[in-house]
């Protein structure tokens, strides 16, 4: 089982930290043929209009949308998420996400002034014990259309975590502050994708 993170930009280095830690083998992904052996993909956080830029002159862009069509295990964080959203608001001129998650989020939707917070999130998914959220410019997730699922909301109920089959993405950045349960549960979707396989 090979576990692969998106490496053309953004806080790749520390996802792959966690990955390591949690028993993964972990490799950069950042050519077609590197994407075509891994079992599952962390996209991080980073900025999503420059990784659209080079997702597509690295060739990398369609054969991603591929391997998320057909059921690749892919945790976005923050700019990830923001490249696994099907529809994008407050994009730059000519951005494009890589889709696959019945959503629509808005980037840098907590503004300029509140740029980075952090909080606490209950999410029973994931057990009693809540998730401290690291929020850095991050994108809110506006609406979530019926193939997706909310996995966390703010108190003011703006969702910040979705999953949609294999699919899992979050606002904030898990891989900044020692939690390691969203990985935990990317990694057993992963295992179970493989085992099925
Ligand atoms: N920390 C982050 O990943 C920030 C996301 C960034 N604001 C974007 O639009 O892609």
């Amino acid at each position: 089982m090979t576990v692969g993170v998106l490496a053309l930009q953004g806080d790749f280095r520390e996802h792959a930290d966690v990955l390591r830690t949690l028993g993964a083998d972990v490799i950069h992904v950042r050519r077609p043929e590197e994407l075509a052996v891994v079992d599952g993909l962390v996209i991080p956080g980073g900025e999503s209009s420059v990784m659209d830029k080079l997702a597509r002159s690295f060739g990398l862009a369609e054969p991603l949308r591929a391997r998320i069509r057909s059921g690749l295990p892919v945790y976005g964080t923050c700019a990830g998420l923001i490249m696994l959203a099907d529809s994008v608001l407050d994009a730059i001129v000519g951005q494009e996400s890589l889709g696959g998650l019945d959503v629509v989020v808005r980037r840098n939707a907590f503004g300029s002034q509140t740029q980075s917070f952090e909080t606490d999130l209950d999410i029973p998914a994931l057990g009693a014990d809540p998730v401290h959220a690291v929020f850095i410019r991050g994108p809110v997730v506006e609406s979530v259309g019926p193939a997706a699922t909310a996995l966390a909301t703010l108190a003011d109920g703006r969702v910040v975590a979705v999953e949609q089959g294999n699919l899992l993405g979050t606002s904030f950045h898990p891989e900044i502050t020692g939690e390691h349960r969203f990985h935990e549960y990317f990694l057993s979707k992963v295992r179970a994708r493989t085992l099925a396989a």
